[in-house]
Order: structure tokens, then sequence, then C-alpha cells
């Protein structure tokens, strides 16, 4: 409170870009992380905003310098959630008047190039989808921590359809079980760790459940590959992707999954003259994500009351 104000404030650095290269002189090969880092204090600095007294403040420009500091400090290969940690365990202990850190990064996605089967030793090449994360620590060890994915573009050909909704006047489009289904998904889950201490120590690889879980979203997305599956709607395949996360990963505590609907419209052609040029045949499509459908969602493992609610519900 001051002046019979409140202030709610916080301040910090963001797209700070770094890369760190471990080099492995036993097998020879080089690996490198790249990582936007954005870093976010809540400090105890009211005086720096009414009164102009920046006593307290840590410099934002010291905040980057950290990054790369920290980065040079890590001499053994860490993910990008350690290295969120470190940051926000550095800032929330080295400094008496920060009350929490907020640290987001996001890694780029290089991966070894790999030349007529054989991984390169230092080459690189740009995927796709983006591997992020996000710590929240507070002084007293309380933390959130999320990992997530970040534009990973999946479409399948067919095994989709989109019937049965509301059909009133403003109704255009028709039923159908055959579609194209086509999104990006955006995905955030949130691990059980509420305690710094709770975190597993070394040997929990949060690289290799980042992997785990994309696999089990692009599984159930897609069905086997032979046969697929049938999608009723993104909303129920959403839905079914966050729940295969959360019945296989018990670490995992709340999934939010944000999918939109990109469309394939079917292109029909016809003039007076020439009716039917283009008969639609499930062949030629318009690709347009303007406009797109926005589906998304949350879900999360209910504690035990919940689950004995639903149990009652049958
Ligand atoms: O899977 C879908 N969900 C919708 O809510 C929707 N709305 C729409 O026009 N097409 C679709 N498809």
């Amino acid at each position: 409170m001051a002046d019979g104000l409140k202030l709610e404030q916080r301040h910090g650095k963001s797209r700070v870009r770094v890369a760190r290269v471990w080099r492995n002189s036993v097998t020879g090969k080089d690996l490198i992380v790249e990582w936007s880092v954005a870093v976010s204090l809540v400090t105890d600095c009211l005086p720096a905003f009414t009164s102009g007294d920046n006593a307290s403040i840590v410099a934002t420009d010291s905040m980057k310098n950290t990054v790369y500091v920290k980065a040079k400090e890590c001499t053994e290969v860490v993910s990008v959630e350690e290295f969120a940690i470190i940051l926000a365990k550095h800032f929330t202990s080295l400094y008496p008047q920060v009350e929490s850190a907020t640290i987001s990064i996001v890694e780029k996605p290089w991966e070894r190039l790999v030349l007529g089967w054989q991984p390169h030793s230092h080459g690189f090449k740009a995927g796709s989808e983006k591997h992020t994360a996000e710590v929240t620590l507070k002084k007293n060890g309380t933390m959130t921590l999320t990992s997530g994915i970040e534009g990973l573009a999946v479409l399948k050909t067919t095994k989709s359809g989109f019937e049965g909704f509301v059909r009133d006047k403003y109704t255009i489009l028709p039923d159908t079980t055959e579609r194209i289904l086509a999104t990006e998904v955006t995905t955030k889950w949130r691990y059980a760790f509420e305690w710094l201490s709770d975190i597993p120590p070394k040997p929990f690889c949060f690289t290799q459940r980042y992997q785990e879980v994309k696999e089990v979203l692009l599984e159930t997305f897609f069905g086997p590959p032979q046969v697929g599956v049938y999608s009723p709607s993104v909303q129920n395949t959403l839905y079914l992707m966050a729940k295969v996360v959360l019945n296989k990963f018990l670490d995992i505590t709340s999934l939010h999954l944000r999918m939109p609907n990109l469309h394939f419209l079917p292109v029909n052609l016809s003039t007076k003259t020439n009716p039917n040029i283009i008969k639609f045949a499930d062949d030629v499509y318009m690709p347009t994500d303007e406009p797109h459908g926005t589906i998304e969602a949350t879900v999360t493992r209910c504690m035990s009351k919940c689950r004995s609610q639903s149990q009652d519900q049958g």
C-alpha cells in the first residue's frame, strides 16, 4: 500500500537468447541447445515505484548476465526445465528482496543431422515444434513447474468427421464423416512437484518425459499406423489426448491443450456454361487458417473426492 493505492509489480528481462555447447571427448559428439529465456521477479522494491529509490532493484541487465553465467556453470548437460530451476533458485536465494521468480524458456529445436543413416558429430538442423518450460519458485521453496510443446503441426487425410451439431438458420455446414483434420498443437502440462525438494534427483529426465508425452499425444491423435482412429470432433480428440497423458504419467497433474481447427475446405468449381469443372470427390481442397476454429481445454486429474464423485455417477 502506498498513497492509498495498491501496487502489484514485477520486473524482469525477456528474450535473453543463449546457446550452450557441450563437447564430449569420449563420443566425439557435440551437443547444442539454444534457449530464449524470460526472467520475471517479484521483488520487495516498492520505493523504486513510489519514490524513485532504486536501492532494492536487481537490474534487468544483471538478470541477463546471470543467464550467461549460469549457462557457463552448467558443465554437465541440463534440460530446459533444470536450467529454469537453476535460475529460479539463484534469484530467490541470492537476493533477500526477491519474493518469487518466474523463469520461462523456449528451446529452439536443433536436431542432430543424420547423413546416410549416420548421426553427424557436430551438424544440426532446425526441427519444427518447440520444447518449453516455466517455473515459478517462491522464497519459501514452493513452486509450480510446467513443460510444454509449441507448434506441433499435424494433419490426417481421413478418419475425421463432424456431425450432429446445432442446426439452425445460421447453419450451412453439412454433416460429414469424411474430412481432413489439421491442427497445430500447443500444450502445457503441470508437474506434481509442489516444493523444490520434490524434484526427483538427477536420473529423472525431463527431456525424456517431454518426448514420451509428445509420442502419446501423437499416437492418440493419429491412432495405429495401418487403421488410424476416427475423430468425431477436435473436442473429443483433444480430450482423449489429455486423458491418455494423465493416465500414463502420474507425475503430471494437469494438461492444457490448444488445438486450432485449420480448415481444408472442399473445392467445388462450376460456371453457368460449365457445371462441375471440379466436382469435389475428397481430393482437391482449399487450405485456410483465416478464419479457423479455436478449441482449447485444461484437463486436471481429480483428487480422491472428485474420483469418488465420478464413481457415484457410474
Ligand atoms: O471438430 C470440430 N469442432 C467444432 O466445434 C467445429 N465447428 C465447425 O464449424 N467445425 C468443427 N469441427
